[in-house]
């Protein structure tokens, strides 16, 4: 995922006119600026497609694209040489921990972090679909990410 420039975390991606170009075309066209390489993306690739909330307008399309580890540290080389939006838009990717330490570290730290939009429920999802984590370990992470959440809206400071 990404650090974006309001301080939320979210996928790369963003905005795409099917007027004017197919939405694979336009995603194509994002990553290449938010993380500086052509990643192509087909329509095998696509998860899942959901009206959003906050704005009806807009529709909010996933895609999940599998890679190697070596593939993915090229991105992340990319994304700090050479991706236009890296420092304005993105303020840097972020690898999401997919494990458990004491105390809540791990996944459940990061998902009681703010997310854009439905992109919490996305990262979820393609965990599940993906078999990356038991249905019973996202049921947890979830539950003391909520946990945490409620703590840190008690905190005073
Ligand atoms: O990761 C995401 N998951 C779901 N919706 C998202 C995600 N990132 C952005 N969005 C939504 C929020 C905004 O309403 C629009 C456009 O996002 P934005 O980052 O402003 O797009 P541009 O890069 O500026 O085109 O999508």
């Amino acid at each position: 995922m990404q650090m974006r420039f309001d301080g939320l975390l979210g996928f790369p991606g963003g905005l795409v006119n099917p007027s004017e170009e197919t939405l694979e075309a336009g995603l194509s066209r994002e990553l290449h600026e938010e993380v500086g390489v052509a990643v192509p993306v087909g329509v095998d690739d696509h998860m899942s497609s959901c009206v959003s909330s906050s704005c009806p307008r807009l529709i909010t399309h996933f895609y999940i694209k599998k890679m190697t580890e070596a593939e993915l540290k090229e991105i992340e080389r990319a994304a700090v040489a050479s991706a236009t939006d890296h420092g304005l838009e993105v303020l840097g990717m972020v690898r999401v921990p997919l494990y458990f330490l004491k105390k809540g570290g791990g996944l459940p730290y990061f998902l009681s972090h703010s997310f854009i939009s439905n992109s919490r429920a996305q990262l979820l999802s393609a965990l599940r679909h993906c078999r990356l984590l038991s249905q019973g370990e996202l049921k947890e992470a979830v539950r003391q990410a909520e946990q945490m959440r409620r703590t840190h809206s008690d905190d005073p400071r």
